[in-house]
């Protein structure tokens, strides 16, 4: 099978530039859409995405475009704007991707209202592509500057996972093929929650104890909804799940996690959320989360906690007071 050249990256945000750095750096020709036009022209005429990537020259190999149509003809792409925005940009992309193409899915997130999966508004959008799931341990600039990453890439066919593998791989970003993508999917999404319910047991300094126990029992959370969608345990405990959570969980530089945090301390959603123009995903997932794990007859009591403070349903003590009052149970359960 012929090697993959070109790649279309679809959102130029931090995640989308630090991935058409990484195809750059395999060798790849990029061609980057940009959803604001400012951000293409900066980095046409700097070399860098001022914006949303600051202070990583960017490789002369990537293209900076606006329109759809500049990106048809690219052997494989990958979609990496906010899992809310998926819908629309695929359905804008539609007539400009081959039949036959593989776009892989970076956006962690679950659709609100439909609560669909982004493999499934990718089928409802783009019905002749095929799809593949990217999802890891990876904050954005890790990835940009090129220090060691390693990531979940998965897609049904194993040699079209390798064919991504090299198209996208090096030395320091490194991906594993895996066949699960419901399973990698689940976890990128969850793991934004729970890194919400880490950050608030961070600002309210409920100590060490608890932030392991919120991870160990999170996992158990995310472990049961991604067996119940069809996911494999072995992926959920793999970089995609238990590698992104522990990443996620214990980084104040993770937007998920910091919005925890300041929750913890007392500040308001409006105000965290009004004061950064970066996507904090958990936020717009955890209604579909917890809709989700209602539908398939799952208990997630964190997830359905963080939740309840994001609504507005309870405040942050009211929250930790209901998941403490919780009855003692089996582990396993
Ligand atoms: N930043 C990171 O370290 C990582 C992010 N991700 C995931 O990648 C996805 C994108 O996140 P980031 O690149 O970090 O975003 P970002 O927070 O850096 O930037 C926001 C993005 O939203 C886009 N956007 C805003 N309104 C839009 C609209 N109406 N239609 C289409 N796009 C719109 C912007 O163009 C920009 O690309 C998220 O699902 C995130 O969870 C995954 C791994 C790492
Ligand atoms: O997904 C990420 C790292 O793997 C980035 O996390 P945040 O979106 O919380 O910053």
């Amino acid at each position: 099978m012929q090697a993959i050249q070109s790649i279309g990256v679809i959102g130029a945000g931090a995640w989308g530039t630090a991935l058409a750095q990484a195809g750059a750096r395999a060798g790849r020709d990029v061609a980057l859409w940009a959803y604001e036009r400012d951000v293409a022209e900066a980095i046409r005429a700097t070399r860098e995405n001022t914006a949303f990537l600051k202070g990583v020259r960017l490789a002369d190999a990537i293209r900076a475009e606006t329109s759809p149509e500049a990106l048809a003809g690219c052997q494989a792409y990958l979609l990496v704007c906010p899992a809310q925005h998926a819908r629309r940009t695929l359905s804008a992309f539609a007539a400009h991707i081959a039949p036959g193409a593989p776009v892989v899915l970076c956006a962690k997130g679950i659709e609100q209202g439909s609560l669909a999966l982004m493999t499934e508004v990718l089928a409802q959008t783009v019905p002749h592509a095929v799809p593949a799931v990217l999802s890891g341990p990876s904050f954005a600039i890790d990835v940009a500057k090129g220090l060691p990453t390693a990531v979940t890439l998965a897609c049904e066919d194993q040699g079209l996972g390798e064919r991504l593998m090299a198209a996208i791989g090096s030395a320091t970003f490194r991906p594993y093929w895996a066949p699960d993508l419901i399973g990698a999917e689940a976890g990128g999404a969850v793991k934004n929650v729970l890194a919400i319910a880490c950050g608030i047991s961070e600002g309210k300094e409920l100590g060490r104890s608890a932030h392991a126990a919120l991870i160990a029992r999170g996992f158990a959370e995310m472990t049961r909804l991604g067996l119940a969608l069809g996911a494999r345990r072995e992926t959920l405990a793999g970089l995609c799940g238990l590698g992104d959570l522990v990443l996620t969980c214990s980084s104040p530089q993770s937007r998920n996690m910091s919005c925890g945090l300041a929750l913890g301390r007392g500040e308001s959603l409006a105000d965290i959320l009004a004061a950064r123009t970066a996507v904090t995903e958990g936020v717009a997932t955890a209604p579909a989360v917890v809709e989700l794990a209602r539908r398939v007859g799952v208990e997630m009591p964190i997830c359905d906690a963080v939740n309840a403070v994001l609504s507005g349903a309870l405040d942050v003590d009211g929250a930790i007071e209901v998941l403490l009052a919780r009855p003692f149970g089996a582990e396993a359960d």
